[in-house]
């Protein structure tokens, strides 16, 4: 089983997660950062050069692949929409972090490496959340507030529930 870590960009699953698993002597994959290995050039690359569709297709596969090993995993903010990730993420621990659209642009900046939300950091947030809250919700089995915290007070937190000790 892992502790698999959801939400939307920015809501701190690639920092947190290092960190929880710092904490819990886990080990740490960022699914994003496999698919850039796996391709061999960042995510804002694959995108311009190859386009969405198989940017989808090549995180479901390494998603669903990295599920089958233990450890902390931060998924990508839009892999809850493909179906066959969100079969395998059953009998796992699945975080999501909360954050609102206010809160998550003002971290991922206006020059962001998300290509999905170049142009208009904001209102595709505001999109993308519209759209991804209730799934994310669904498949939760634990959610935190992260407006207001820092990344290490939600990471430290996560742990300490886990039985980490300060
Ligand atoms: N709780 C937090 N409070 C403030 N800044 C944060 C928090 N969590 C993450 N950040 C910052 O926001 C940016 C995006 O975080 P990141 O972990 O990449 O999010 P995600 O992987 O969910 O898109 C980073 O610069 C990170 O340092
Ligand atoms: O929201 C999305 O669809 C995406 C979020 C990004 O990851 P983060 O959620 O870690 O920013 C990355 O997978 C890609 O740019 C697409
Ligand atoms: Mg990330």
């Amino acid at each position: 089983m892992s502790i698999v870590l959801i939400g939307a960009p920015g809501s701190g699953k690639s920092t947190v997660g290092k960190r929880l698993a710092r904490r819990l002597g886990l080990t740490f994959v960022d699914v994003d950062h496999r698919i850039e290995e796996v391709v061999g050039k960042p995510i804002a690359e694959i995108f311009a050069d190859h386009g969405e569709e198989y940017f989808r297709a090549v995180e479901e596969e390494a998603t669903i692949e990295l599920l089958g090993s233990c450890g902390v995993l931060s998924l990508g903010g839009g892999s809850v929409m493909n179906a066959a990730i969100r079969e395998a993420l059953a009998g796992h621990e699945v975080i999501w972090l909360k954050v609102s659209v206010g809160q998550a642009s003002r971290r991922v900046g206006l020059n962001t490496a998300r290509p999905l939300l170049l142009g208009n950091v904001r209102g595709r947030l505001i999109e993308l959340m519209r759209e991804r809250t209730p799934v994310y919700e669904s498949l939760a089995t634990e959610a935190v507030e992260t407006d207001g915290r820092g990344s290490a007070e939600v990471a430290d937190q996560l742990a300490a529930e886990r039985g980490w000790a300060q």
